[in-house]
Parts: C-alpha cells; structure tokens; sequence
C-alpha cells in the first residue's frame, strides 16, 4: 500500500527548547492513525509541520509523495487546528462559503459539498446564525466541516471531538470510518480519548517529543500485555522507543 504521510527524522526545537526529536512515522493511505500523548507532549506541533504550517528543524516530511511545504498540497490535506479559525461576524454558511471559494469547485459540486459537510455535522438548521453566536461544540464541528469542504485525500484533526458531546462524537467516528472504508480517506488524528485511540488502524503513543511505541491497537496491547491502552502507555512509557507493528 502507498504512503500517504511519511515522517522522516523529524526534530524541532524554540530556541534552546527541543520540543521534537527524532521522529519517524509512515501514514499508509487508507488508514486511520492515531497520535495520542499528553498535553505539552507535541502532537500539535508535529501535525502542524505535516501540513506544512511550521518547519522543521531538522528532518522532513512527505505527504502524498510530495515533500512539505507544497502549493498542490493544499487542495489535498483538510487540516481542522485545534483552536477554531473562523470568521466570528460571519454566518455558519458564509464561512463554509468563504473557504470552499479557496478551492477548485465548481459551483455546484460547491453546493453540495456545503450541504453535505453542514448535515455531517449536525449543523444544518443553524447555518444561518451568526458564528459569534455559536456555542464551543458548534464551532468546532464548524472547523470539522471546513476540512472537509474540499474533498481532500488526508485529514489532518487535531482533536477534532473537543467539546462535542458522545453523541455526536459517536456519528463523527461513523463517519470518519465510512471516509475511510468508502472514499480511502486517509485520516491523521491527535486524542486524548483513549476509546477514540481504539478506533485508529495505527496509533503512535508520544511523550516527550518521542514516539515512545508505534502499532496496531492489538499489536500494542498483546506486546506489553496490557489490558487497555492506558496500560499500553504507562507500559510503553518505562521503556525504549518500540515499534511494535510491521512498520
Ligand atoms: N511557538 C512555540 N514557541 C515555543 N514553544 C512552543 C511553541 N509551540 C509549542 N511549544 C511548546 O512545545 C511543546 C509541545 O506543544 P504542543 O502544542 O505540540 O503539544 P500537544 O501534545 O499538542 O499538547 P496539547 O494536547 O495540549 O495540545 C510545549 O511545551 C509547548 O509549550
């Protein structure tokens, strides 16, 4: 199978702080992959340099066979950032409206892909509000919508469920698994959730800055003998960096 994000020796440091070290992860297209560690742990500022919104210090990164940072790239990744970038005194609709212009739609397939992301959201009956009028949840499933507004091969979530409540969470998941399962969709996300982890092909448990194991959720729980994921990561924690899978 292709790679769809490949992760090469990795490092990245704010000045004298290394906040990255040494990472290599591969991404197969069609997979869900999952990067679960604690807060400060440097989920987010990996994500960013996959798609291309930070730099690394040292290393590089490939999504679909092209290296980051690249113009083509942007029509491919859905990225949804951990604090919402919206336009506030715009409509729910006028947002969404606002970032499919970026893209190569036409006017319809523009149509539908709004109506679309909106139902998947939730969000349909509250299209015309005003965006400063949205509650948390509201906002991030906005951010989840524009995503996915393209079309894109890769989705980039960073912690998309934050906020949403299990419900919801829960048709989120669904639909993410039908991304995959029917479109090939190949999805990256960061969790906290550890039953989110438990629905990822792959998982990559980091800490530190390191990955500290890398697997299936089986693989990972069958190698520490672990009952849960937890386990896994209290487990994973004490030793080396393992690569548990066949990758
Ligand atoms: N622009 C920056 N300048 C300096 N330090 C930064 C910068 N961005 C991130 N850091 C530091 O890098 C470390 C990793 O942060 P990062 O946001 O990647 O973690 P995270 O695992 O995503 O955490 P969370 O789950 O809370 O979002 C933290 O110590 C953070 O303070």
């Amino acid at each position: 199978m292709k790679e769809a994000v490949r992760v090469k020796g990795v490092s990245k440091s704010f000045g004298k702080k290394e906040v990255l070290s040494m990472i290599d992860l591969t991404v197969e297209a069609g997979q869900i992959y999952g990067l679960i560690g604690p807060s400060g742990s440097g989920k987010t500022t990996l994500v960013k340099m996959i798609v291309g919104m930070d730099v690394p210090t040292q290393g590089e990164v490939e999504v679909l066979q092209t290296k980051v940072p690249h113009l083509s790239l942007l029509q491919n990744i859905g990225y949804m950032a951990q604090s919402d970038a919206l336009y506030p005194e715009l409509t729910g609709k006028e947002n969404l409206t606002f970032f499919a212009s970026l893209f190569k739609l036409k006017k319809e397939e523009q149509k539908q892909r709004i109506a679309y992301t909106a139902n998947l959201v939730d969000l349909t009956s509250h299209l015309s509000k005003k965006v400063a009028a949205y509650s948390g949840g509201m906002k991030r499933r906005l951010s989840l919508a524009i995503a996915l507004i393209q079309n894109p091969q890769v989705l980039i979530l960073d912690e998309p469920t934050v906020g949403i409540d299990p419900e919801l969470r829960l048709s989120i998941w669904n639909e993410l698994m039908r991304l995959k399962n029917e479109e090939g969709k190949t999805i990256l996300v960061t969790t906290h959730v550890m039953d989110e982890a438990e629905k990822c092909d792959r998982l990559a448990m980091v800490r530190e800055g390191k990955v500290l194991t890398s697997g299936s959720p089986k693989e990972l729980k069958e190698f520490y003998h672990a009952t849960s994921l937890e386990d896994v990561f209290l487990k994973a924690g004490g030793s080396k960096n393992e690569n548990v899978g066949s990758n």
